[in-house]
């Protein structure tokens, strides 16, 4: 190296390496203050949550109040997640259940959510990842529920409205989709494999590049990636860190067909979360068949003056064109202007379920 740059480099490194103590020393004193909070945890209630959503997510957005710079706020918010999830595991260790396996962009947003001291247990559909949670096998699960390109993910609609798990927490993810193969190349292969989410979501691009190819579907993109890793046939479509799990590389990288793909995950356990100061809340409703019923429906909500982030209809399965409603509202179901709402909501409704307030992303 040029001595004028070493010599100029060495003192800034000195500084540097004076900061990481000082940051190390506080880090251990945040992860003995942590251990403490557990122990008044344990003494309270033993068997009780150890995640609080709301204190994290506060916590996350006050530095990120303070900050002035030039850290990034996106570094604030995944430096602290990682920083709270090695504090929070030695309270105790977080068991989250996703759609694997390794590599699965539920995974992604499992840890971008709960940071990499958690313990993984990768499932191998939606419904196992509810039971796994139902069951107390896993303390939450992770699972996507809509993607702006396809629309809502109906079997996790499905699953919510029949379990008694509540929302604790939602994740929106940026989706880039790559083709990848054994050889990253595109000789010799036959099938295409994916979700058949990421299949719809790349589908114009594959009809371009690649009409010849039969399209086969998965039971997730990285259990696609597992069958690539197997078969020098078959090219699957899922996420960069699949590729890195099951070692194959990439032929082509973001080929989703809107360059702006994201999908929104939701938390799923078995806890109310209490309010963190900028709350959502979901809820599944169901009116008469009748005229105006749905405009009758929503009328409290505007009445109350509460934004609404999302409607979502699902059919019912009663063979009467009747339909749930899966609506977001902004507000934690604590604050009076939502309490009132949900009141109004639940006269009016033939059916009615608080799927849980939880802090916006
Ligand atoms: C330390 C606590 O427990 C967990 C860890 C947190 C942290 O490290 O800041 C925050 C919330 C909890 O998920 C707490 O409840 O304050």
């Amino acid at each position: 190296m040029d001595k004028n740059l070493q010599a100029s480099l060495t003192p800034l490194r000195e500084v540097i390496d004076a900061i990481d103590k000082e940051i190390l020393s506080l880090l251990n004193q945040r992860a003995r203050t942590a251990q403490q909070v557990g122990e008044v945890k344990e003494a309270f209630d033993a068997a009780g949550p150890v995640l609080k959503p709301e204190r994290e997510a506060t916590l996350i957005r006050h530095l990120q109040s303070l900050n002035q710079g030039p850290f990034t706020q996106e570094g604030i918010e995944s430096v602290w997640r990682e920083i709270i999830s090695v504090c929070r595991g030695l309270e105790r260790t977080l068991i989250v259940a996703y759609l694997g396996p390794q590599g699965s962009f539920s995974e992604q947003a499992a840890l971008e959510q709960f940071g990499h001291s958690v313990q993984k247990m990768p499932c191998a559909n939606f419904d196992e990842v509810f039971r796994a949670v139902e069951s107390g096998q896993a303390d939450i699960g992770m699972v996507p529920v809509e993607n702006s390109t396809e629309g809502a993910v109906s079997r996790t609609l499905d699953l919510l409205l029949n379990s008694s798990l509540k929302v604790m927490g939602e994740r929106s993810l940026s989706i880039q989709h790559c083709l990848m193969t054994q050889s990253g190349t595109m000789d010799g292969i036959t099938t295409v494999m994916a979700h058949p989410q990421a299949l719809a979501q790349c589908q114009a691009w594959l009809g371009r590049h690649y009409p010849q190819l039969s399209r086969d579907a998965a039971s997730s993109n990285a259990e696609a990636a597992r069958v690539a890793a197997e078969n020098a046939k078959v090219a699957a479509i899922a996420g960069a860190a699949a590729a890195e799990a099951w070692n194959l590389k990439v032929v082509a990288p973001g080929i989703q067909d809107d360059p702006h793909n994201r999908t929104r995950f939701l938390v799923v356990g078995a806890d109310d979360v209490a309010p963190s100061g900028h709350d959502k809340t979901s809820l599944i409703l169901a009116v008469p068949n009748r005229a105006g019923a749905v405009y009758d429906m929503l009328e409290p909500i505007a009445r109350n003056g509460v934004s609404m982030s999302r409607l979502e209809s699902r059919p019912a399965r009663t063979g009467q064109w009747e339909y749930y409603f899966y609506v977001d509202i902004l507000g934690h179901q604590s604050d009076p202007a939502v309490k009132a709402t949900l009141v109004d909501l639940k006269k009016r409704a033939a059916f009615f379920k608080v799927l849980g307030s939880y802090p916006v992303q």
